[in-house]
């Protein structure tokens, strides 16, 4: 089993450690641990936020372990150069287009939701987003107008690519509640006309799951009014990108959700992926010792479950994690005064306690 660890920027690097940490206690057999650099860092250190030996190195590897990338210093360069760009580029290059971001409450955080509690104890839902076209991947540029300089990203997607995403969704349904949300603009955007006749065309495969759709900016609007009305939102890049970093604050904080990228290439083991925390390289906060590692700890649990087939050990750091999430052990996110390396000490000792 080999597994590549990009640690990235800013707080990527601190985060990763603690999952490091907790994979080195599994003591895992045959396991080969690579490590890259990615985004600013490895923008100062070769010339290029993605270099070719990184992106080989996760080609080769079974799962890749991403922490995050984003620099200040970089934000002047052009966008090509911008450590933004490794993320994006191993999305693509690696063919992940299937982003997996689950976001459930913890019994015992519904006082650090940014909901009322009740309102915060039924959040249990999983959102599928796109994660290889939409904006993000679009022509885009700069031209002069007569405004003066103009921007443009242009938004696409194909039938192809909402239905390999469409059958991710639903299938996700089915082993969940059954309940499928497909987010999107179709009452003003071409892009999502096309995603939601594609959707009802895969639905009839599955005439098992519930299918509704809701435009986004009502879809945003329910998931602070009633987020337990969801059980997996299907969306695309953007829209996907938004809602759940919305869904985090629902939960508690963005330190607590993980992710997972994944394609169609087999491992020996189970599916190839990459592996990272929603939130970004948080430069407010690097450094300091502040940033939760939960969601890369969580994100390694995802890791082991679907590339290495290892489920004991992924529900063992799952239930870790909400020993944990329940004590009074809690980082500057969630109101307390813990730091990144004592809330991956606390997670380490509740591994040792379920062995
Ligand atoms: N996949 C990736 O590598 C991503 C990279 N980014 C990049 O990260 C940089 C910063 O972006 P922001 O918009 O500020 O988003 P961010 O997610 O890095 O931070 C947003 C806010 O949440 C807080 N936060 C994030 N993670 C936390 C954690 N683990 N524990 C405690 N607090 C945490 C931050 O301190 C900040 O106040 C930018 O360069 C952006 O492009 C943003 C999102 C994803
Ligand atoms: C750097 C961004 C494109 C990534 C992001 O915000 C995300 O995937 O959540
Ligand atoms: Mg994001």
């Amino acid at each position: 089993m080999k597994i590549a660890i990009l640690p990235g920027d800013g707080i990527g690097p601190e985060v990763t450690e603690q999952a490091r940490r907790v994979l080195d206690a599994l003591d895992l057999p045959k396991l080969t641990i690579w490590e890259g650099d990615v985004g600013g860092i490895a923008y100062k250190r070769h010339g290029h936020p993605l270099p070719q030996e990184t992106l080989e190195m996760a080609r080769a590897a079974d799962a890749v372990l991403f922490g995050a990338v984003g620099d200040p210093d970089c934000d002047d360069l052009p966008r090509e150069h911008r450590p933004e760009q490794a993320i994006l580029g191993l999305r693509s290059e690696l063919g992940l287009f299937a982003n997996l971001r689950p976001a459930a409450g913890y019994p015992g955080l519904e006082d650090m939701s940014s909901l009322r509690p009740e309102i915060a104890r039924g959040i249990d839902l999983l959102v599928v987003r796109e994660l290889n076209g939409d904006v993000y991947f679009g022509d885009k540029g700069e031209r002069s107008s007569d405004g003066g300089r103009e921007g443009w990203d242009a938004m696409s997607y194909n039938e192809a690519e909402v239905r390999r995403i469409a059958h991710t969704g639903f299938q996700a349904a089915q082993k969940r509640r059954g309940r499928l949300t497909s987010v999107d603009k179709a009452n003003v955007l071409e892009t999502s006309r096309i995603w939601r006749e594609t959707v009802i065309e895969v639905a009839k495969e599955y005439p098992d799951v519930e299918l509704d759709h809701m435009y986004v900016d009502n879809a945003a609007m329910q998931m602070v009014r009633s987020p337990g009305q969801f059980d997996v939102i299907l969306t695309g890049n953007l829209f996907g990108d938004i809602l759940s970093d919305q869904a985090s604050a629902c939960v508690g904080s963005i330190g607590l959700l993980a992710s997972a990228s994944m394609g169609e290439r087999q491992t020996d083991f189970g599916t190839f992926g990459l592996y990272e925390p929603i939130h970004g390289s948080a430069p407010d906060i690097a450094g300091q010792g502040k940033a939760n590692p939960i969601a890369a700890i969580l994100s390694l649990a995802m890791l082991l479950r679907h590339s290495l087939g290892r489920e004991n050990e992924a529900g063992r750091i799952e239930r870790a994690v909400a020993k944990v999430v329940a004590s009074d052990v809690r980082g500057a996110d969630l109101g307390g005064t813990a730091s990144t390396s004592e809330i991956g000490d606390a997670v380490l000792r509740q591994m040792t306690a379920l062995a």
